[in-house]
């Protein structure tokens, strides 16, 4: 699904780059931004492969006097105790999705051709930092970090207590999250008032999100001799009428308190086949599906199979009996319900308005699924907000400008120490 081969992995996480950290005494904000940034991007965190990242972040943070650091898995909590009314989390995932040639990852001086032209027009001047999870989501993770160290209570007071959360396995099935498995495991570790993910946005803000599920669309048929076909029954012709829907299928702008949420439905897997000269008995048409927060995941469910999902076929699937897949075989793979914006807390509102001053910028939807809506479900508002472009995530060439590390430390440092 997508993996590169355990040897080519393997090669790969020897070139991990094991220790973080740098000089309090004698770094710049800029350098300290750029040397963690460096530090997490060279460590190789695809979701599975955490682990080493996951020990160097603990230990740059228990190096810090002012934090108690706490780890369960792959998550590290750190928290301090300033003895504040509120607390704000912070959390940040440190796995990125497989890499595409784009590990390690280096430095580009302005000029590079490897830039790309939007991010070269906006930052003329800056250099750019090139490769997996630039924007998705070490630049966010290397500010958090940089603020953990120098948010300390003596050179800097901030308003509120802070727990900074960097957490595994995002990227992948909900039940492997491991925010999700330090709220079910301790739930007092992550409590707060307010809480900011750094997704990537532009430094801007980005309200609640989308909710995601994915399954396999199944096509049926009877395997024969590709010499005798009329023997069989061809299961990936079939799936021709599960492209047909989803081609048709046309996305839809959704808004919802204010922010508009752009739906989609598509196909990102396909299999089927077992022999070059065998009609297919099965093909499997892997769909992701990305509803706005106006739908529940009940809802969102029935739109693609049906209300009620039909008999149970065996080895977990069903006939859909409604919807946009009906009549086709349904195995749910994973479902993650979507979050409204929730930009009329207070705190979001306050750093809304920060984030207007310094940027210009409206707050937007987040179409990507984060866990604000674990943030939502436990009565936390919570907004995303990191550096780096949405729109880079996940592509081959993720690249960050450097300035955009400088700008998410200057709004959150800011809006930490003024408060509301
Ligand atoms: N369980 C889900 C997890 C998918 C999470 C992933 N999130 C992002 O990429 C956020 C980035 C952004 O939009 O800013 C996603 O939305 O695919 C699954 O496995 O699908």
């Amino acid at each position: 699904m997508g993996r590169m081969t355990d040897a080519t992995t393997n090669t790969l996480a020897l070139q991990t780059v094991r220790e973080i950290g740098f000089d309090k005494a004698t770094a710049t904000r800029a350098q300290a931004l750029a040397a963690l940034t460096e530090q997490l991007m060279a460590s190789y965190s695809v979701s599975d492969d955490e682990g080493p990242l996951t020990d160097a972040v603990e230990r740059f943070l228990q190096a810090q006097p002012h934090l108690t650091v706490r780890r369960h898995g792959d998550t590290i909590v750190a928290s301090t105790a300033f003895g504040r009314e509120r607390r704000v989390i912070l959390a940040g995932h440190l796995d990125v999705v497989p890499v595409i040639d784009n590990f390690p990852p280096r430095w580009l001086e302005p000029g590079d051709p490897l830039i790309r032209e939007d991010v070269a027009a906006a930052f003329p001047h800056d250099r750019v930092m090139w490769g997996r999870g630039a924007t998705d989501m070490k630049a966010s993770d290397a500010v958090m970090l940089y603020l953990a160290a120098v948010l300390d209570d003596v050179a800097v007071r901030p308003r509120y207590d802070l727990t900074y959360v960097f957490y595994d396995h995002e990227e992948v099935v909900a039940e492997k999250n491991g925010l999700r498995k330090v709220v079910e495991a301790h739930p007092d570790w992550i409590e707060g008032d307010f809480a900011i993910i750094g997704e990537p946005t532009d430094c801007g803000i980005e309200g609640g999100c989308n909710g995601t599920m994915r399954f396999d669309v199944v096509a049926h048929g009877t395997a024969a001799h590709s010499a005798r076909a009329w023997m069989g029954d061809n299961a990936i012709h079939k799936a021709g009428e599960i492209l047909r829907r989803l081609a048709a299928y046309e996305p839809a702008d959704v808004p919802v308190d204010g922010l508009t949420y752009r739906e989609g439905v598509n196909a990102t897997l396909i299999s089927g086949g077992k022999g070059t000269n065998v009609i297919p008995d099965e093909c499997r048409v892997h769909v992701n599906y990305r509803f706005a927060p106006d739908k529940t995941l009940p809802e969102a469910k029935a739109l693609m199979m049906g209300a009620d999902c039909g008999a149970e076929l065996g080895n977990g699937e069903h006939t859909a009996t409604g919807g946009m897949f009906e009549g086709f075989g349904i195995e749910m793979k994973d479902e993650s319900p979507s979050a409204r914006p929730g930009m009329d807390s207070p705190l979001a509102a306050s750093l809304s308005r920060l984030v207007r001053e310094r940027t210009g910028r409206e707050p937007l939807a987040k179409l990507g699924w984060t866990d604000v809506a674990r943030f939502a479900i436990l009565g936390i508002p919570a907004v995303n907000l990191g550096a780096g472009s949405p729109l880079l995530a996940h592509k081959h060439d993720e690249q960050l400008a450097e300035s955009e590390l400088t700008l998410m430390a200057d709004i959150l440092g800011e809006w930490l120490v003024a408060g509301e």
